[in-house]
């Protein structure tokens, strides 16, 4: 392997430099554009690359464990090109689908930390350990601080990780899923072994020591102090066990804001892949809404919310599976704005629909560009027009992005 020096021009979607050289893309862990690099070049990838240039744009981490932790790739960027770099993920997505649409600048919405967070757990010899996996290995990071993480959850990192081995299997991982609540922590493991059911009591101790507030593991509640309540704008909500909600309250309001002007005036509106009713049960104050969404918890957890809200309009609400059974044209007549947010594969057999339909807004929130682009596609390709895309940064320093597009037909 021979070792030369390379000129880093870009940032991947992933948050690696890449040099483009004269035998293709190198990729540098690490790099900042306009470093340069010494490196051996194996397979388009970087080993042990060596700083020589450092970017004005480079700062320190600011987390112990930055250098192994998977779980950021890039704490040693200054944040206006970190939000730039964002920015350009959407507008590339959006570009390589011919879309050539000016996208706003990016939204920070990472304050307060993540208050969702799924952690791993497995064991090293007579110790536990608790974190993230490494960067590109299956070894897991032993975290004793995470700076992105809702302070209530990192200060739990100890009582997390005896809990987890109460009934961590002898060989393999524990995924635990901790979200921070207005009653204290909801702890969800998920893939324990069967044999868990016999430490029960021990587990049932353990949490009311800690002060959680729930426990569940795989899927089924084993003991709920308090109610596991988020604040939904006013109304109160307690989500499925490991259920879906925004990583950070501030996502969520910023992504509400978003989707509300989006919607305007519309008086009746569908809410597609509605999870527990993030938008639904704010949209519900000024319009008739119908919430569709396929998981069973997040539909009963939107039910009870509901029978608690006051003062909302007409809110209905159906459990189906929207990429089998998209909302077909008739069924979309009666609505002056759509709003949809599906999960990673995006929406397409919803927006096929949207396409051939007359609802007037339609306001598609995503966590992933390249399927959103492809959904914006066929809209435009359907008659809309893009009003805006603004992209919200949710997970700080990760490459993950969000996205709210707005769409109008004439
Ligand atoms: C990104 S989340 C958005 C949830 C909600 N809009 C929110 O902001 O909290 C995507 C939602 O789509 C739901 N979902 C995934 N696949 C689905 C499907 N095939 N049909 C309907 N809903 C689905 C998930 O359960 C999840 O609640």
């Amino acid at each position: 392997m021979s070792e030369r020096e390379i000129t880093i021009s870009e940032l991947g979607h992933r948050g690696d430099g890449i040099a483009l050289t004269e035998s293709g893309p190198v990729y540098v862990s690490g790099a900042l554009p306009g470093e340069t690099v010494r490196a051996g070049i194996a397979e388009g990838r970087a080993r042990n690359p060596i700083i020589e240039t450092r970017s004005p744009d480079r700062i320190e981490p600011i987390c112990g464990h930055y250098e192994r932790c998977g779980g950021c790739s890039l704490q040693h960027l200054a944040e206006k090109p970190y939000l730039a770099w964002k920015h350009g993920l959407v507008a590339k997505a959006l570009g390589d689908r011919g879309i050539d649409f000016p996208v706003s600048e990016t939204v920070p919405a990472t304050e307060g930390g993540r208050r969702r967070a799924v952690l791993t757990a497995t064991r090293a010899g007579r110790h536990t350990v608790l974190g993230y996996h490494e960067k590109a290995s299956h070894r897991l990071v032993d975290i004793a601080e995470c700076p992105v993480l809702d302070p209530s959850i990192v200060s739990a990192l100890q009582g997390l990780k005896s809990l987890a081995a109460e009934i961590l299997p002898k060989k393999g991982e524990l995924r635990i899923a901790v979200l921070a609540t207005t009653a204290g922590l909801d702890v969800a493991f998920d893939k324990a072994d069967k044999g868990y059911e016999s430490r029960i009591p021990a587990l049932s101790r353990k949490i009311v020591e800690l002060g959680f507030a729930r426990l569940s593991v795989n899927g089924e509640v084993l003991l709920e102090v308090r109610p596991p309540m988020l604040d939904m704008n006013g109304i109160g909500i307690v989500p499925a066990p490991g259920g879906f909600v925004q990583a950070t309250l501030a996502a969520e309001e910023a992504l509400s804001r978003l989707v509300l002007a989006g919607v305007g005036k519309a008086k009746t509106v569908a809410d597609l892949f509605s999870g527990a009713g993030t938008f639904a049960l704010r949209l519900g104050a000024i319009a008739n809404v119908h919430a569709v969404e396929g998981d069973a918890g997040a539909v009963a957890a939107f039910d009870k919310a509901l029978r608690r809200a006051q003062g909302l309009k007409k809110v209905t609400f159906e459990r189906r599976d929207l990429f089998r059974r998209p909302l077909v044209r008739g069924e979309l007549e009666p609505y002056d704005a759509v709003v949809f947010d599906p999960p990673r594969a995006g929406a397409q057999a919803q927006a096929e629909q949207l396409a051939v339909s007359k609802v007037k807004t339609v306001v598609a929130v995503s966590c992933n560009p390249a399927t959103l682009a492809r959904d914006l596609r066929i809209l435009i390709d359907g008659g809309y027009v893009l009003q805006s895309v603004t992209p919200v940064d949710q997970f700080a320093f990760s490459p993950h992005i969000e996205v709210v597009a707005v769409l109008k037909r004439e």
